[in-house]
């Protein structure tokens, strides 16, 4: 179904959606009507997400949680004195053992807390095999998930998402799911949203079109499992998992309605949009989701890419200037290569430029663009980086930074920068 945040409504089974009200008496063909909140009951309309699933057995039928070891995936990000260095990881390795996706899932950096409900997680995966026989759900927030290798199969409560690299998939916080690996194996990048619920941004004078068209975003029709067995329910709740037995497969909706509800996005669809004349524009033109924070214009997170583009401006220095930030940026690389690093920066690997530190193109990016024949329009082709920009400072985990597949020496990618400074002689 197309369209963001719409009011949608879905039945795997005809007759099942109640007519004119949410919660009759009895519900259709014996289901349980179950209302599951993605905002305040009072958040105000625009804002106001909720939905209504028909199901075959409530939420609320499970064994007790008890903790599960997952110590890659916390909310624990490292606490104490920080350095401003610039940080970059190549990709992190496949393990040789079974690994799902949830297993899979490895912190890098973060701010603010589930408990505080602003900031982000941003976690990296890496898995080889299919969840079976278990289902999970992030209480703490919702999930941005960007493939960078392999597709994933994403059975939620709402319906099944398929989803492949240069496609992103979001499930709200809450939403119960399990992730199949179609080609066997799979990584990429997830950036857990503990804030405001991500939107499309407000287009300003770029008008009623343009940039992530909200027709291009698609959730699932509804899609259910009648099964039993002794599965497990894996929740994140405050930082930590937590496992209990369950059984029977609560991918059980069997109709749904409302407008809280996992969609994807192909990320190709992006209507980019850059200078036509002179200057490379903030990359906030590239925003395809926003997660607002309480100052207006000020984002808990944006998600913002890099997509292939012609660059034609005049007279300019074409690739990403020098910057520094009071916001802090997380970058991921998709596909293909990023037009401000020649080298070093792969697919599926990470920077973090934190609030104030200095980063920009390296010194074999900058003599070329420097010298470049501006009288012809450069195409960058082949390329999908993206950014998680978020207004605190991302605080790495202690693995990240001690990581083996961290790049200690990502500060050399500037030091070939020349003086080229020639004071003029009086
Ligand atoms: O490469 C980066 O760090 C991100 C970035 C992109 C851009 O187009 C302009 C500034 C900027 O920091
Ligand atoms: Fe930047």
């Amino acid at each position: 179904m197309s369209g963001f945040g719409n009011e949608f409504a879905s039945e795997a089974v005809p007759g099942t959606l109640p007519l004119g009200q949410n919660s009759p008496q009895r519900v259709a063909h014996g289901l349980y009507a179950e209302q599951l909140s993605g905002t305040a009951f009072t958040a105000p309309r625009g804002e106001n997400r909720r939905s209504w699933l028909y199901r075959i057995r409530p939420a609320a039928m499970h064994g007790m949680f008890a903790p599960y070891p997952q110590p890659r995936l916390h909310n624990d990000f490292e606490v104490g004195p920080l350095s401003p260095d610039q940080l970059r990881w190549n990709p992190l390795a496949v393990s040789e053992a079974p690994v799902d996706f949830v297993d899979g899932l490895y912190t890098m950096a973060g701010n603010g807390s589930p408990a505080a409900q602003h900031g982000v997680g941003v976690h990296v995966y890496a898995a080889n095999r299919s969840m079976a026989g278990r289902y999970f759900y992030d209480a703490d927030g919702e999930l941005l998930i960007v493939p960078q290798h392999g597709r994933l199969h994403i059975a939620t409560e709402l319906g099944v998402l398929e989803v492949e690299p240069q496609e992103i998939a979001v499930v709200p916080r809450g939403v119960r799911f399990r992730v199949e690996l179609p080609d066997g194996a799979a990584s990429g990048y997830v950036c857990e949203n503990f804030g405001a619920l991500l939107r499309l941004p407000d287009l300003g004078p770029i008008g009623s079109n343009g940039l992530a068209n909200p027709r291009d975003f698609l959730t699932p029709n509804a899609a259910y499992e009648d099964v039993e067995g002794q599965f497990e329910l894996i929740a994140k709740f405050q930082g930590h998992l937590w496992r209990a037995d369950i059984g029977h497969s609560p991918l059980d909706v069997v109709g749904w309605h409302g407008n809280y509800a996992p969609y994807k996005y192909d990320l190709r669809r992006f209507n980019t949009i850059g200078s036509i004349s002179f200057d490379h524009p903030d990359p906030s033109i590239f925003t395809v989701l926003t997660s607002p924070s309480d100052t207006p214009g000020t984002a808990n997170l944006d998600f913002v890419i890099f997509p292939p583009r012609w660059l034609v401006a005049q007279h300019t220095f074409r690739p990403p200037w020098f910057h520094r930030n009071v916001a802090s940026e997380f970058m991921g690389l998709v596909h293909g290569a990023y037009d401000a690093k020649a080298e070093g920066f792969v697919p599926g690997g990470a920077s973090l430029h934190n609030c104030m530190s200095g980063h920009g193109p390296d010194a074999a990016t900058f003599e070329k663009a420097s010298a470049a024949n501006l009288s012809q329009p450069d195409v960058v082709g082949d390329t999908m980086a993206f950014m998680f920009e978020t207004r605190a400072v991302l605080r790495p985990t202690r693995q990240a930074l001690d990581a083996a597949h961290r790049q200690r020496d990502y500060q050399a990618c500037w030091t070939g920068l020349q003086k080229h400074f020639v004071a003029p002689s009086r």
